[in-house]
C-alpha cells in the first residue's frame, strides 16, 4: 500500500554554541555557496572563513538565547502539519549544515515503509544556494541509504496564494492598527553574490515577482503603504552582491517610519532576529527612524500550515 511523507528542507542553524563551527564549516563547504571547481580549495577557504567567524558568529548565538531558533520553530510547524494531514501521512523536517541532517528524517521513513516523499524546501524564492542544494543533499543521502522511494519536488511556491495570505497576516499583525499611510514597507530579502545571479540562478527575479504578486494583495487588505520597496540583507565578504542592501535603502527614505518584512525566510532565524530586529534597528535609529518594525516570519501561524497542505495537495495532482 502506498505511504506519504511530506518533509520540510531548511538550512538549518546551531543548536548550541559548539555548532557554530559545523554550521558555517557545512555551509561554506557546500558547492553551490563557494562555486569554484575545485573542492580542495574550497575546503581551504571554508576553514579560513569559518576560523575568521566563528567567534563573532557564536556572540551573535549568544544574545538569541544560545542557539538559532530555526529548528525549535520548524519543530513546531512538523507538529501542526501533522495534526492537519493525520498519522497516515509521515511529516518530518531536515537541515542542510546542522543537526537534525537527512539521514535521520530518511531512516524514519524507511522504517515506517514510506514509499512517496514529497520534498518542500522552505525557501519561497529558488535559489541554487538555498533550494537547490537542499534538494539535492537530501536525495543524495536517499540514495547513499538505499532508500528508492518515489520522490516529488517543489521547487518555489512564492506565488501561491495561500502562502501569500499568510504574508499579509504577518504585515497586518505588525501594523497593529496603525495608519500604512504613513510607513514605508521594505521587503527584505537575502543578499545573494552578483556572481550567482548572472550564472543564472533567478532568485533576484523570483524576489521582484512576488512583491509584485504581493502589491495587490496587500492593498485589497486595506494596507496601502506610502511606498514599497526591495532590499538585501545579510552580505558575507567583499564581493558585490545584489543590491540596493539594506542599510542603502534605510539611508535613502525620506520618511521615517518603516515596516521591513523578511521576504526570503519562512522561519525566524538569526538573520530576523538578530541582523534586522537588532542591528538594523540600531541603523534605523542613529538614522532617526521615528518608528522601526520587523514583522515576523509565517513561522507556525495556522495560515502557513494551510498554506503547506494546500502546497502537498497541489503536488499529488
Ligand atoms: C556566503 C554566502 C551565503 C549565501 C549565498 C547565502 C544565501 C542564503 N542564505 C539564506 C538563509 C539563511 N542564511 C543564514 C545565515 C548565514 N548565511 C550565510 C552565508 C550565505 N547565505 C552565513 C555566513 C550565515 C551565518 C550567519 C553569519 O555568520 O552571518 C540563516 C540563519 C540561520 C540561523 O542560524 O539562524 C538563514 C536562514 C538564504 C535564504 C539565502 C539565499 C537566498
Ligand atoms: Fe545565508
Ligand atoms: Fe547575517
Amino acid at each position: 500500500m502506498a505511504k506519504n511523507a511530506v518533509i520540510l528542507l531548511n538550512m538549518g542553524g546551531p543548536n548550541d554554541l559548539y555548532e557554530v563551527q559545523t554550521f558555517l564549516h557545512n555551509m561554506f563547504n557546500d558547492p553551490n555557496i563557494l562555486t569554484m571547481k575545485s573542492g580542495l580549495l574550497r575546503r581551504f577557504i571554508a576553514s579560513v572563513i569559518t576560523s575568521n567567524r566563528t567567534k563573532s558568529a557564536q556572540e551573535v548565538y549568544q544574545k538569541l538565547g544560545g542557539k538559532s531558533p530555526i529548528a525549535g520553530i520548524t519543530k513546531k510547524l512538523v507538529a501542526a502539519l501533522q495534526v492537519k494531514l493525520g498519522e497516515e501521512v509521515v511529516v518530518d523536517f531536515a537541515m542542510r549544515y546542522t543537526p537534525p541532517f537527512a539521514d535521520v528524517s530518511i531512516a524514519r521513513l524507511k522504517a515506517a515503509g514510506v514509499t512517496h516523499v514529497y520534498l518542500i524546501p522552505l525557501y519561497p524564492q529558488y535559489s541554487t544556494t538555498t533550494t537547490k542544494s537542499s534538494l539535492e543533499d537530501y536525495e543524495a543521502r536517499m540514495h547513499a541509504l538505499g532508500f528508492k522511494a518515489l520522490v516529488t519536488e517543489i521547487k518555489h511556491f512564492y506565488a501561491n496564494a495561500a502562502y501569500n495570505a499568510v504574508i499579509i497576516d504577518r504585515i497586518r499583525e505588525a501594523m497593529a492598527g496603525a495608519d500604512a499611510g504613513a510607513f514605508e514597507l521594505i521587503f527584505s530579502a537575502h543578499g545573494l553574490p552578483q556572481k550567482i545571479v548572472d550564472k543564472g540562478d533567478p532568485y533576484e527575479h523570483h524576489v521582484t515577482e512576488h512583491v509584485a504578486l504581493l502589491k495587490p494583495m496587500l492593498e485589497a487588505a486595506g494596507l496601502a503603504f506610502a511606498d514599497i520597496h526591495i532590499a538585501y540583507q545579510s552580505k558575507v565578504g567583499p564581493m558585490k552582491w545584489l543590491e540596493p542592501s539594506l542599510e542603502q535603502k534605510l539611508e535613502s527614505l525620506e520618511r521615517k517610519k518603516v515596516l521591513v518584512f523578511p521576504i526570503a525566510f519562512t522561519i525566524d532565524n538569526s538573520e530576523t532576529l538578530y541582523e534586522l530586529d537588532m542591528e538594523y534597528r540600531e541603523v534605523a535609529e542613529e538614522l532617526g527612524f521615528e518608528d522601526y518594525r520587523v514583522a515576523a516570519c509565517p513561522n507556525d501561524h495556522p495560515l502557513f500550515v494551510e498554506a503547506l497542505v494546500s502546497l502537498y495537495g497541489k503536488m499529488r495532482a
